[in-house]
């Protein structure tokens, strides 16, 4: 039976690229994460340590940082599209470059309530993502957003599942809704998109389905947050979610004569529930 080298690519994870704009008194700052990878014909460098056709790795890393500075940040995407262009353009075996960028915010240091020119504090929490795909005949982008941490103290019930012999689940007709939401979307065109705007809308959106739509499973949450996304998104192809189910856990203060109406909790750490969800058109194929 013969034996042969299956799917590889290669690249550099992680390059952490930080941007400062300075060409006025109030400076921009733009905090990224860059993962870039090359697929193609690349099997000579595994069966014959022939590295003819490999950009190095560190070639890539040097080429995110002078792509900060040679074609800026102005988003991610549109950053990721550049640099993957770059890369592919760099590397005739290659047949694409993927690039995946998370963008961690900043925002200006209140002083005398107005933001600071040069002074900015991490914004807690959430991450922006960005993942270009340059292949030979397009460009694929998926934005997102990670570690979108959500709860809501009502609105939120569990009930009329499936039982057996193992279930100790009790009905909740009132619970915390609580989740650190992953959730990316696919555009259907790369071309004449306002990356931030989008980026905004999509997220504003998430949040307010979130708040408004009393949920019966965290399941049907994902799946109304997808739906008004493409409602509102046509330039929108698909939307996946992945949800951990961050249980809040009621405490039993009867030992110590109190009540508890839905006033103290405990949340847990581990396990959690994991619920994954794509939403997508009708229409649509699945992308490869
Ligand atoms: O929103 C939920 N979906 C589930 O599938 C599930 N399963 C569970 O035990 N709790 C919950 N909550």
């Amino acid at each position: 039976m013969g034996i042969r080298l299956g799917p590889n690519r290669y690249g550099k994870a992680e390059s952490r690229v930080v941007r400062i704009v300075r060409d006025t008194e109030r400076h921009e700052i733009r905090d990224l994460t860059v993962s870039t990878s090359l697929h193609g014909d690349f099997t000579a460098a595994h069966t014959d340590g022939d590295q003819s056709h490999v950009l190095p790795t560190d070639t890539q890393k040097n080429t995110a940082f002078a792509f900060a500075k040679k074609h800026g940040v102005a988003s991610p995407e549109d950053y990721a599209i550049a640099l993957g262009s770059r890369l592919l353009e760099a590397t005739p075996y290659a047949t694409g470059a993927e690039v995946v960028v998370d963008e961690h915010a900043w925002d200006r240091i209140e002083v005398d309530g107005a933001g600071h020119d040069h002074a900015f504090v991490r914004r807690g929490g959430e991450v922006r993502t960005a993942r270009v795909e340059v292949e030979r005949d397009g460009v694929h982008v998926t934005s997102g957003v990670k570690d979108l941490v959500l709860l809501k103290s009502t609105g939120s019930e569990f009930k009329g599942f499936l039982r057996d012999d193992y279930t100790t689940l009790d009905d909740a007709d009132d619970r915390i809704l609580a989740t650190a939401l992953r959730a990316t979307w696919r555009h259907s065109r790369a071309d004449g998109v306002d990356w931030n705007a989008s980026y905004a809308a999509v997220r504003a959106l998430v949040l307010s389905t979130f708040a408004t739509t009393y949920s019966r499973a965290l399941q049907e949450t994902l799946y109304a947050t997808g739906r008004a996304v493409l409602e509102a998104h046509e330039g929108i192809a698909e939307i996946s979610f992945v949800a951990p189910n961050k249980h809040h856990f009621l405490v039993d203060l009867a030992p110590f004569g109190l009540d508890n109406p839905g006033e103290v909790f405990i949340a847990a750490d581990r396990p959690y529930g994991l619920i994954e969800a794509t939403v997508t058109r009708e229409e649509e194929d699945r992308w490869p």
